[in-house]
This record gives C-alpha cells, sequence and structure tokens, in this order.
C-alpha cells in the first residue's frame, strides 16, 4: 500500500493506493463524526464495484444515488437529480458523500458535496486510472454545453481510497484514457518518470498491480507537487493543465463522451508537443513519442469531420484565456512547462500545420 498526503496550506488529506485499500475506509470514517452518509456512483460501477463498497460500510447504513455513466454525470439534470437524492435522504450539514467511480463521478459528486448547504464533506474513491488526477487536487465541476468543466467549484475531498483491484474490471479503452494523464504527469513533472514509462509500458493491457502502483503515486505525486504552491490555479496549476487546451475543445466540438477524456487530451499533448517545439525551443523526438502512443492504441489525429474553426472558438473559451487571449501550456523541456500567451492568428496557423502533418 502505497500512501500519500496531500497538502493544500489550508487543508492535509491522506491518499491510500493499492490493493484492497476499500477495506481501510470503515475505520476511517470510525474516526469522524458524522449523521448521513450518501455513496454518489454511476451504474456501471454500482454493478462492479458498490457491492464491495457496501461490504465494508454496512454498518453505516449508507443511501446511494445512481448517476448514469460517462459525461452524463455531468450534466446539470444529473447535477439536479443527486441534489434531490440529497434532499430525500435528509442529509444534512455534518453529511458525508463517498464519490465511487471515475472522474465523471469525482467532478460531480464533489460538486454537489461543495454546492449542498454551501458545502459538505466528501470522500474520494476512485475506480479508474484516469482518476488518479481527477480524485486529488480539488476540481469539481459539470459541463456546459458550450464548454467542459465550466460549473464548478473548489472542494477538497477529506481523504482518498484508491483500491487497484476495481481496475481490473476497466474496458481497454478506458485504461488507455487513464494512461493518457499518467503520461501527462510525466511529461510536465518528472522526466525519469516519463522515462520510465516509456521503457516499461508498451502493452496497456498488460501492466501489473505492481506497475499500476508505481505509476499511479508518481502520477499523483507530480499533481500533489504542483497543487501544494498553486491549489487555486493562479499561476503553475495551469501546467496541470497541458494538452487540455484543444483536448476539451475536442470533447466538447464532438459533443461529450463520443471521445474519452484522456484520447483528446492525447491529441492534445500530441498538438502541444509540435507547438513547443517551434515556440518553446523543445527538443524532443516527436516521431518515436507518436509511434509509442499510437502502438499503445491511441489516434494521433483530430477525428474526422471535425473542423479547426470550430475548435479554435471553443479553445478561446478555455478557463485560462485572459481578456479573449488564449493561454497557452508548452514545455520547453521534458518537466519543465511554461504558460504563454497565444494570439489567435499563431493558434490556428498551429493547428492548421498540426491537422496538414496528418493528412
Ligand atoms: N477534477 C479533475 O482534476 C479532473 C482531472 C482529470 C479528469 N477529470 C474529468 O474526469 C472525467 C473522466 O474520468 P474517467 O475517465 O474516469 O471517466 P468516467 O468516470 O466517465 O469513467 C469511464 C467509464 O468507465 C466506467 N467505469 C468506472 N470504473 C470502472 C471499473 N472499475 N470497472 C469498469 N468500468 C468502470 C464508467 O462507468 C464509465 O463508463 C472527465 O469528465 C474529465 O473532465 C477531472
Ligand atoms: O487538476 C488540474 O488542475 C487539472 O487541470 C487536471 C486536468 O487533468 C483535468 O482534466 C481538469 O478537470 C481540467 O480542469 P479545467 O479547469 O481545465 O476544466
Ligand atoms: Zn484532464
Amino acid at each position: 500500500m502505497e500512501s500519500l498526503e496531500i497538502n493544500t496550506g489550508s487543508k492535509k488529506y491522506p491518499v491510500m493506493i493499492g490493493e484492497h485499500a476499500v477495506s481501510l475506509l470503515g475505520d476511517y470514517l470510525g474516526q469522524l463524526s458524522f449523521t448521513k452518509l450518501l455513496i454518489i456512483t454511476d451504474k456501471n460501477v454500482e454493478k462492479i464495484c458498490l457491492p464491495i463498497l457496501l461490504g465494508n460500510l454496512r454498518s453505516y447504513h449508507p443511501c446511494v444515488f445512481t448517476a448514469p455513466a460517462g459525461e452524463q454525470a455531468k450534466s446539470i439534470d444529473t447535477y439536479y437529480e443527486a441534489m434531490t437524492s440529497a434532499l430525500e435522504n435528509g442529509l444534512d450539514r455534518k453529511s458525508i458523500i463517498i464519490a465511487l467511480g471515475g472522474g465523471a463521478i469525482g467532478d460531480l459528486a464533489g460538486f454537489v458535496a461543495a454546492t449542498y448547504m454551501r458545502g459538505i464533506r466528501f470522500i474520494q474513491v476512485p475506480t479508474t486510472i484516469l482518476a488518479h488526477d481527477s480524485s486529488v487536487g480539488g476540481k469539481t465541476g459539470i459541463n456546459h454545453r458550450l464548454a467542459k468543466n465550466m460549473i464548478g467549484a473548489f472542494h477538497q475531498p477529506e481523504a482518498v481510497f484508491y483500491d487497484l483491484s476495481f481496475l481490473k474490471s476497466l474496458p481497454s479503452e478506458e485504461v488507455r484514457s487513464g494512461f493518457a494523464e499518467v503520461v501527462k504527469h510525466g511529461l510536465i513533472g518528472d522526466p525519469s518518470f516519463y522515462r520510465w514509462l516509456k521503457s516499461n509500458i508498451q502493452d496497456l493491457g498488460n501492466i501489473s498491480i505492481g506497475q499500476y502502483e508505481t505509476m499511479l503515486a508518481m502520477g499523483i505525486g507530480v499533481k500533489a507537487s504542483i497543487v501544494a504552491k498553486d491549489v487555486m490555479e493562479t499561476g503553475i496549476r495551469a501546467f496541470l493543465n497541458f494538452g487540455h487546451t484543444l483536448g476539451h475543445a475536442i470533447e466538447a466540438e464532438m459533443g461529450y463522451g463520443k471521445v474519452t477524456h484522456g484520447e483528446a487530451v492525447m491529441i492534445g499533448m500530441l498538438f502541444a508537443l509540435e507547438a513547443s517545439k517551434s515556440e518553446a525551443g523543445l527538443e524532443f523526438d516527436l516521431e518515436s513519442f507518436r509511434a509509442w502512443v499510437e502502438k499503445l492504441g491511441f489516434s494521433a489525429s483530430i477525428p474526422y469531420g471535425i473542423e479547426p474553426v470550430g475548435l479554435l472558438k471553443r479553445m478561446k473559451q478555455d478557463k485560462k484565456a485572459v481578456g479573449g487571449t488564449v493561454k497557452f501550456v508548452f514545455l520547453e523541456e521534458i518537466g519543465k512547462p511554461s504558460l504563454r500567451d497565444i494570439d489567435d492568428s499563431r493558434l490556428e496557423s498551429l493547428l492548421n500545420n498540426f491537422l496538414l502533418s496528418k493528412k
């Protein structure tokens, strides 16, 4: 079992990572004082992981709200239904919400917790690889039709219990999606971690529990050190958005859930790496990187039929933009990101070059 601590200045919380981490949750809750527990999960996770969680929490008689699976969990309608469930189940300010699921459930449940009676406590029980990223750091929220995660709040969990035995049932496309954020953490924060990934991971269907434990703890470690310095994203936290300016635009332009978050972010990172070579002096063997990620099953190009004009409009709606100017995360070196303004015409020409180079 790996354990880490997230320190946001005003709050410290533990992250337990390992097979059967969820068996520690009952004892942890036993040390807290609370009234009711509401588990928020989705319809897939309800079948696979919920019975195991309930087995560990029997004495607390939790209530359960089940959201649709995937990005639909982050709709305004599902948010409202989850609030209704919290009210109907009589949650008060001393109640606790448990997010059992991937990033979509973590974002939804965290936002419900952030806003129910102006804020109650919540605990993250992530069940996807991607959720090594989403379960720490306190970004919670839901999507707007026009752009991703536009309605949200910073709200830190009380604790994260990351049970790696849950990962065994993940479909291959979800393994791939989560791996994109693992690669992101290596690229922005830790060159030796990135090199370890590139030389050790050649088949996403064949990762051992030991390798998962290492890579997820390393990824969370990178995120934790950035969040500790800039919880509210006034500066360097934006580095965690590497690949997301285009990634989020692809997700919104295609329609939420049509492409996984990680798949879109990987395309966004390929674009950002190419742009970093011309704009930020990055020296990097992009061909070898592209060959590696394609071998792992990632697509290296923007999906057919998605036009640059629509993507550019979405990219300008990115939360990092200020006064209409897009702020873009470049890499100067592996492990050395920077956030720079980019004007619309330059962004357009970089995007057109990226599209052309893939034809
Ligand atoms: N808050 C943050 O800091 C942060 C960071 C990264 C991503 N995100 C958000 O996270 C979301 C993506 O997260 P995700 O990829 O985990 O998606 P997800 O929660 O939609 O889960 C993906 C799919 O896997 C299923 N699933 C989950 N756990 C499973 C398991 N153990 N076995 C079988 N199936 C399982 C789900 O039902 C769903 O169909 C996006 O909305 C993204 O914007 C947030
Ligand atoms: O924690 C962060 O900060 C991140 O940017 C992590 C991202 O991987 C994640 O997708 C996050 O939800 C993006 O946030 P947003 O503010 O760009 O919506
Ligand atoms: Zn992300």
